[in-house]
């Protein structure tokens, strides 16, 4: 379904004359099943979320191609509808002007697809991420983290995309709050059959989610395994990495 085929992406660095470029990905290559939940994990600076904004088009590789059911995702008509993404940062996400009810229309709207049963449409859409109708005619600032993540978990699906990118989607949210979202998600994938690229840094919601993970480092995959061999990962770094991330994890929840 989705396949990211020898990608490499360098960005100039630093200093108005540098003419040195910055490695950032360097040929990455995996596939991702219909129906799959990928998690990426690597440390901070390893190239994750520019991975992820190739996924979804807004930047372009140097070299390699990806491709949405055979075709690129350069093209905006491939991705368009098909793959949604959900970022980290929702309170920036939303547009403070729309209100609910219109953040969730907007992706449909760019599509030109707004038909007259939309009410319901958002309706539905709010009550399969646990919101009610009365939250179709509030403001993002009147949302908690929680309910603002929902609304654009809400938006995400608006388009019944067949791919969604999460970006650390969950990490700013509290924990129980997380377990909620997580839950929901799981859900959702299996209603709609969506595949997720589920990039994190927490292990254990990798380990609740994820089908697979690709351990990335510096701009490489590392290591990729199925999540229930996670435990048993080769490579002396990923397993230096996880131990890290999981020491850490306890330590912060502790
Ligand atoms: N638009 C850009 N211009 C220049 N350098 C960039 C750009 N985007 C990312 N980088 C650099 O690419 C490297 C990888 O960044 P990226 O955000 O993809 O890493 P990450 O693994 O997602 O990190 P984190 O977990 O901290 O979000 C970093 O060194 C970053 O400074």
């Amino acid at each position: 379904m989705l396949k990211v085929d020898g990608i490499e992406k360098s960005y100039k660095q630093d200093g108005l004359f540098s003419k040195q470029r910055q490695q950032v990905l360097k040929k990455v290559a995996f596939e991702c099943k219909q129906g799959e939940c990928l998690g990426i994990i690597g440390e901070s600076g390893s190239g994750k979320s520019t991975l992820g904004r190739l996924i979804l088009g807004i930047e372009k590789p140097d070299r390699g191609r990806i491709l949405f059911e055979g075709k690129n995702v350069n093209d905006r008509r491939v991705r368009m509808g098909s793959i949604s993404a959900v970022f980290q940062n929702y309170t920036s996400s939303i547009n403070p002007f729309l209100t609910v009810e219109e953040a969730i229309m907007e992706p449909l709207k760019a599509q030109e697809k707004v038909k007259a049963d939309m009410q319901s449409k958002v309706d539905t859409l709010l009550h399969q991420v646990g919101l009610d109708s009365s939250y179709r005619l509030k403001y993002p600032h009147e949302l908690s983290g929680g309910e603002a993540q929902r609304v654009c978990i809400a938006r995400a699906l608006s388009t019944e995309p067949r791919c969604i990118v999460f970006d650390e989607a969950i990490s700013s949210l509290d924990v129980s709050v997380q377990i909620q979202v997580l839950r929901l998600l799981k859900e959702l994938k299996q209603l709609y059959q969506m595949s997720y690229v589920f990039i994190t840094h927490d292990i254990q919601v990798a380990a609740y989610i994820c089908d697979r993970v690709i351990i990335f480092r510096d701009g490489q995959i590392e290591e990729m395994v199925p999540i229930e061999q996670l435990k048993d990962v080769q490579s002396v770094y990923a397993r230096r990495l996880l131990t890290y991330l999981i020491t850490f994890q306890v330590e912060d929840q502790g």
